[in-house]
């Protein structure tokens, strides 16, 4: 039987840190706010946005929510990005994604100002997760895969870690931070030959290929870490991961459940993110 790991117990630790950073700016005259850009109403956008409400209000952020109806046009979504961007009181942004299919994601990318991009939509972002430029934000499921090793003091140095999805937002990103955490990165996807011998091959397997319950037991090494970053819904509609808990934990030396894990950990790095911004814009850059 191994460790659970749990999303709570990291964003535990991290809320003490962030209180304490979002006091220091409020002392300075900074009040650190969150933007939350949302078109329509998905109910995958409103859980998340739930989400992060809740915790801004848990480390003192203030959070602003703009939304757009589902049939906005891409002029009045651009503009209202720009105003954010000019908005001197919003110190970090978040697009909620996928857009509706009429809109086109990749100006917005460009427009939206780099230093308050909190989850990683601009290629100035993407390039610095990309050459390990500490100063870009990644986007915030990968880092709180991160903080969730970290906390459970499992280092990927000189391990061999696979990522099941090569997506922008998991996949890619991840890959980039393991690298730079030194670890031999093995990124698996639908076109990979073996998968069940090059995931059971890793010591620290992260399942992010948005497939409920698609790793089972044949898939995972004895004795590994299995960290499960899927957000789907089973036939009766719960929320589950990519990975088959049930059968894999037993294997496992440590295992994140689908809800509670990642998913949890995922608003503590936006607010993060937010804090970060708000230090670089009012220039209280941290040492
Ligand atoms: N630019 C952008 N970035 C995102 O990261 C993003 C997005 N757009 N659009 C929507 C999706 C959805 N998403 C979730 C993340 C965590 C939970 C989450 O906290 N899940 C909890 C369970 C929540 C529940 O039970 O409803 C858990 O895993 O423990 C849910 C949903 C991020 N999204």
């Amino acid at each position: 039987m191994g460790t659970v790991m749990l999303g709570t117990e990291v964003a535990k630790a991290m809320k003490e840190r962030l209180i304490q950073r979002t006091e220091a700016l409020k002392e300075r005259g900074t009040e650190p706010k969150l933007a939350i850009l949302r078109v329509g109403a998905r109910p995958d956008d409103l859980s998340y946005e739930r989400g992060a409400k809740k915790r801004m209000e848990l480390t003192g952020i203030g959070c602003q929510v703009v939304e757009l109806p589902e049939d906005v046009s891409q002029r009045e979504l651009e503009e209202s990005l720009k105003s954010l961007n000019r908005d001197s009181s919003v110190h970090g942004i978040l697009v909620l994604r996928p857009l509706p299919r009429h809109l086109d994601e990749e100006p917005l990318t460009r427009i939206i100002d780099p230093v308050k991009d909190v989850d990683c939509m601009s290629p100035v972002n993407i390039a610095k997760i990309f050459s390990g430029d500490a100063s870009g934000y990644a986007p915030c499921t990968p880092e709180a895969v991160m903080e969730m090793l970290d906390h459970y003091g499992i280092d990927p140095k000189g391990k061999k870690v696979t990522v099941i999805g090569r997506s922008m937002v998991v996949g890619k990103p991840l890959a980039m931070l393991l690298l730079g955490r030194h670890a031999t990165v093995t990124i698996c996807h639908t076109r990979t030959a073996d998968l069940a011998a090059t995931c059971r091959d890793a010591e620290i397997l992260v399942a992010a290929a948005g497939k409920a319950k698609m790793v089972g037991a044949s898939m995972a090494g004895e004795g590994a870490v299995v960290v499960d970053v899927g957000i789907n819904m089973d036939p009766e509609g719960n929320l589950c991961g990519d990975v088959d808990f049930e059968a894999v934990e037993p294997k496992a030396s440590f295992t994140s459940p689908v809800p509670r894990g990642v998913g949890s950990v995922t608003t503590s790095v936006l607010a993060q993110h937010v804090v970060r911004a708000a230090e670089t814009l009012s220039g209280q850059k941290r040492v």
